[in-house]
C-alpha cells in the first residue's frame, strides 16, 4: 500500500551512508532579467540501492537538482553528499553514472565503442573494456548490436546503449533526467521494465527526474513530489509495490500500481495548488 509523507524520510537505518544526502539545499540562478530562485530548502535522502523518482511542475528544479547532485551546476547554499563525499569529489571518484533525455552517443563510434568510453577516458586497457562492454551489451539485450553504429538503432535501443554507458564503471548511483522522455508509449513501458529488471542486478541506486506519473510509480521505491518553482519537497509518497526487481509488466493491472498512481497524482495536485507552475 502507498503512503505519503510530508517530508522526506532519511535514509534507510540499515543501509549504512546514503548514496545521497541533500541538507538545505537552495539554488538561485543569476541572469540579465535578475535572479530565479530554482531551489528552496531541499531535504532528501537517498538510501544505497533504492530508486527515487522526482516529480513536478515543469521548471521546478528537477533537473536542476539532479545537476547539483551530479556537481553540474553548484548549490547557492546547504550541502550535498553522495555515499559520505563531496559532490565534487563524487565525480572525481566517478560515483555516479549518469544518463539524459537524449542518449548522447558519439556517431562514429560503434556501440561498443561507445560503451567502452568513460573506461577508455579513465585508462582502462583494452582487453579488459572490451569484456565490460560485453557484459553490459548482455546486460541490456544488444550484444548482437556491439558492432553497429548509433544511427542504425532505434530510439529505445540507443537509450539502452547510453544506460549501458553509464553502469561501465560500476557505480553505485545513477542519475537519470527523462531518459524515456522522448520513446513513444510502448517503448517506454518496455525500457522502464527493463530499467527495472537492470537496476535490480546491478544493485545502483537510481535518482530518476520523470514527468510520467505512472513512469514514477513503475519504478520508484519513493516518489518524491515537488512543488512549483521555487522547488521545494512538499510531500514523499512510498509506492510499497516491492523489490526494484518484481516489477513485470503484471504490475500495470495491480491494484497496488493504481493506488500508487493515485497517491502520487493527489499529491501533485495538493502541491501545485495555488501555484504558477503548469501542472504535470
Ligand atoms: N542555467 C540556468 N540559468 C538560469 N536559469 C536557469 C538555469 N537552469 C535552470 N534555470 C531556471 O531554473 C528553473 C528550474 O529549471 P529546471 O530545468 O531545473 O526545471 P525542471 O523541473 O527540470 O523543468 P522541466 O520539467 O520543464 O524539465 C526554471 O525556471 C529555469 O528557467
Amino acid at each position: 500500500m502507498s503512503t505519503t509523507e510530508t517530508t522526506a524520510p532519511p535514509g534507510r537505518a540499515d543501509a549504512g551512508v546514503p548514496a545521497v544526502a541533500v541538507a538545505g539545499l537552495d539554488k538561485t540562478f543569476t541572469t540579465s532579467d535578475g535572479l530565479t530562485q530554482a531551489l528552496e530548502g531541499i531535504d532528501l535522502a537517498v538510501a544505497a540501492g533504492e530508486f527515487v523518482s522526482l516529480i513536478g511542475p515543469s521548471g521546478c528544479g528537477k533537473s536542476t537538482l539532479l545537476r547539483i547532485i551530479a556537481d553540474l551546476e553548484r548549490p547557492t547554499s546547504g550541502e550535498v553528499r553522495v555515499f559520505g563525499t563531496s559532490a565534487p569529489q563524487a565525480r572525481l571518484d566517478q560515483a555516479y553514472g549518469i544518463a539524459f533525455q537524449q542518449a548522447g552517443l558519439l556517431g562514429w563510434r560503434t556501440v561498443a565503442a561507445n560503451v567502452e568510453l568513460p573506461l577508455e577516458l579513465h585508462g582502462v586497457g583494452r582487453s579488459e573494456r572490451r569484456t565490460r562492454s560485453a557484459e553490459l551489451l548482455d546486460l541490456v539485450g544488444l550484444s548482437e548490436f556491439a558492432a553497429r553504429f548509433p544511427d542504425q538503432l532505434s530510439g529505445g535501443m540507443q537509450q539502452r546503449v547510453a544506460i549501458a554507458r553509464a553502469l561501465a564503471e560500476r557505480p553505485r548511483l545513477l542519475l537519470m533526467d527523462e531518459p524515456f522522455g522522448a520513446l513513444d508509449e510502448m517503448t517506454r513501458e518496455r525500457m522502464q521494465t527493463e530499467l527495472a529488471r537492470i537496476s535490480a542486478e546491478t544493485g545502483a541506486a537510481v535518482v530518476f527526474v520523470t514527468h510520467s506519473i505512472s513512469e514514477a510509480a513503475f519504478l520508484s521505491d519513493r516518489v518524491v513530489v515537488m512543488s512549483p518553482r521555487p522547488g521545494r519537497v512538499t510531500t514523499t509518497v512510498t509506492t510499497g509495490l516491492g523489490p526494484v526487481g518484481q516489477r513485470t509488466d503484471a504490475l500495470r493491472e495491480d491494484p497496488r500500481f493504481f493506488e500508487a498512481v493515485t497517491a502520487i497524482r493527489e499529491a501533485l495536485h495538493a502541491g501545485s495548488a495555488g501555484g504558477s507552475g503548469e501542472a504535470t
